[in-house]
């Protein structure tokens, strides 16, 4: 450790009293200015404030093994971003106020397993940000306000407990994961749009664009050229493209059918291509009129409401709703007064045509009320689209974690129970009518349960793993994310179950699953084990969410619910419930209130448009 340091400290250019003179053989580097060890092993580095300058050479420091935390804020350091993803043990970095005016290469915290914090605020880095670092499994705190990032915020994979992108110059949707957070924290980004902030992205097609002449004074000479020769190939690949088009054409004597000029709102906004003309010109004339008419078409699952075809959704106005794992979603207003939602799926190639439409049939013949239903879709090789209803209420993540207003009432207990127990019909529905798929559900979140103007649960998103490419469908989905498939890598029927405890624990705490770990522990932990470290078996007011009001003498209800939850949320699958035994179990909770005239809840009661009666003076207050 000591030749790893000193080595280091002859890469650093220090100006003033640094204190590293105490950096010598003499004395062991736990004794060092700087050096925090545990268990005689250096575990820290903290060269803070003492002017230090040049770049800083990480390879010199893979010798630390035990090294987990560098901090060099407040310097005077510029130079290329450190290699830190040679200390692949690191959980925190930190570089704030410096002077790196540099772009952070895409792959720069590849294979950061361990990280946790990175703090490189207050100084210059540009370009984009780098999308491996929404892909760090633990990372809890982000902090890159003050800087020049430009481009989109990437998708990340779980929620943050500390982030700030304010001040840089970032534009486009904000992801979907952090539409919650405080809108302060993307102010001074002119071009962002959507939650948390008020300016809409009307037109995400175009935020999404490179910026256009204005950008004129900062583009480099550099940039110019590189457009120049990008242009000149594009003009190239234009030219051999019509070449191409017009030998086909002219061999199969195949009149084209004629282009729609006019491009749509959705059509612009989600950048969605018409019906390929040329791809299908290889194949006999009537064959190509007959899969041309099928690629234009969108395949209705319901028969209500087929009074709309591509062409109007295209042309209808949209409105991004966010953008999970799986593709946008786009808020679309017929010509004939239809407010529908489309989402276009990504992830979606590797299924045969076939295989693809037979799935989507089974789809479509489920009836349930706890089921958004799939109005219809759109297939291509490389476009899919599924329309469905547009639900004003928007979605149990929302409600639960979203902003409240003082007006709106607490989302109170029985209205959860409510939404549990529609939750659990739906599901058991799913596992009685979709009997050949490993997990008939797949991706249940709370994203995914949108929520009637009565709080009644719709399940969406449902089904679909047949359809999702495998490689994907591992890392995105909420069933791969099960204990058995971390551990043995299997998906089983009970693995829908084992979403659901996670759901039940989700609405009984008010705590979002993809924030756990909880960033004071140091140990692996999720919402399941923090609920069980924390239940001892009777009321423990610190576990529910506060937003719930007043239990009105329900407590112990909630705990039987709560029960509910931790055993479908079991680690070892066979001794977890299956669908049925969970939906009893909350039948027969349901049955004990029933004729409880207290058992009110305020949701359903204001959308009966009666008034809330639910809770009496003597109920305890969580808030
Ligand atoms: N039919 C709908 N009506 C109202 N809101 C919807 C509808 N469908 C989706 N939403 C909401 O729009 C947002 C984006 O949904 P989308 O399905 O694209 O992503 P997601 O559910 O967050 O993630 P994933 O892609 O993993 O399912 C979510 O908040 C979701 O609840």
């Amino acid at each position: 450790e000591t030749e790893s340091l000193l080595k280091f400290k002859k890469s650093l250019v220090i100006g003033g009293a640094s204190g590293l003179d105490s950096w010598d053989r003499k004395n062991p580097p736990c004794k060092w200015f700087g050096i925090f060890c545990d268990q005689g092993y250096v575990w820290g580095l903290r060269l803070e404030n003492i002017e230090l300058a040049g770049s800083l050479d990480i390879e010199a420091l893979t010798g630390l093994k035990s090294l987990r935390s560098l901090s060099f804020m407040n310097n005077k350091l510029r130079g290329p971003f450190p290699s830190f993803k040679k200390l692949g043990a690191l959980k925190s970095i930190y570089l704030s106020n410096n002077q790196f005016d540099v772009t952070i290469p895409k792959d720069a915290f590849d294979g950061m397993g361990w990280l946790k914090k990175i703090h490189l605020e207050h100084n210059k880095f540009n370009g984009e940000i780098p999308v491996s670092v929404a892909k760090i499994p633990k990372l809890l705190e982000l902090r890159l306000d003050g800087n020049q990032f430009t481009g989109q915020i990437p998708e990340f994979t779980h929620k943050l407990h500390i982030l700030n992108f304010s001040n840089n110059a970032l534009s486009g949707p904000i992801p979907n994961i952090l539409r919650t957070m405080d809108p302060k924290l993307f102010e001074g980004n002119k071009k962002l749009c959507g939650k948390p902030l008020l300016t809409e992205c009307y037109s995400p097609y175009n935020l999404s664009e490179e910026p256009k002449p204005s950008s004129k004074k900062k583009t480099s000479k550099f940039l110019y050229i590189v457009a120049a020769v990008v242009a000149v190939i594009l003009a190239l690949l234009i030219i051999i493209g019509l070449i191409i088009v017009l030998c086909r054409r002219r061999s199969y004597k195949q009149p084209l059918m004629s282009p729609d000029s006019g491009t749509s709102s959705l059509q612009k906004r989600a950048g969605i291509q018409k019906g390929d003309k040329g791809q299908y010109c290889c194949h006999s004339k009537n064959r190509v009129a007959k899969r041309m008419i099928h690629t234009t078409k969108l395949s209705f699952l319901r028969d209500d409401k087929g009074n709309f075809d591509l062409p109007d959704l295209l042309k209808s106005s949209a409105e991004i709703m966010g953008s999970g794992c799986f593709g946008a979603s786009y808020k679309t207003l017929l010509s004939n007064g239809s407010m529908m939602v489309v989402k276009r799926f990504k992830h979606m190639d590797s299924a045969g045509s076939e295989e693809f439409q037979d799935n989507m049939k089974r789809l479509g013949r489920l009836n349930h009320e706890n089921l958004l239903p799939i109005v219809a879709y759109y297939y291509k090789k490389e476009e899919k689209l599924f329309v469905s209803d547009f639900i004003d209420n928007g979605s149990l993540a929302d409600t639960l974690h979203g902003h409240r207003s003082l007006e709106q009432p607490n989302f109170d207990w029985p209205t959860r129970l409510n939404i549990v127990k529609g939750v659990g019909r739906g599901l058991l529905y799913l596992h009685k009518n979709l009997p050949s798929l490993m997990a008939p559900h797949g991706h249940l979140k709370s994203s995914n349960v949108l929520l009637s103007e009565n709080f009644e649960p719709l399940l969406t998103d449902y089904g679909l793993i047949p359809m999702i490419n495998a490689e994907s469908a591992q890392e995105l989905m909420v069933a791969y994310k099960s204990p058995e498939y971390l551990k043995q890598s299997r998906v089983t029927k009970k693995t829908d179950v084992w979403g659901f405890g996670v759901l039940i624990l989700e609405i009984l705490t008010g705590k979002l699953p993809e924030s756990f770990p909880q960033s004071d522990k140091e140990s692996e932990e999720d919402i399941t084990s923090w609920v069980k470290s924390i239940f001892k078996g009777e009321w423990t007011q610190e576990l529910f969410d506060q937003e719930m009001g007043k239990t009105n003498n329900c407590e112990g209800d909630i705990l039987k619910l709560l029960r509910i939850g931790l055993s479908c949320s079991e680690v070892d699958v066979e001794k977890r419930l299956d669908i049925k035994e969970v939906v009893e179990k909350l039948e027969d909770l349901m049955k004990e209130r029933e004729g409880d005239d207290d058992f009110y809840s305020t949701y359903a009661s204001e959308a009966d448009g009666r008034s809330s009666r639910g809770v009496s003076s003597e109920g305890i207050n969580l808030s």
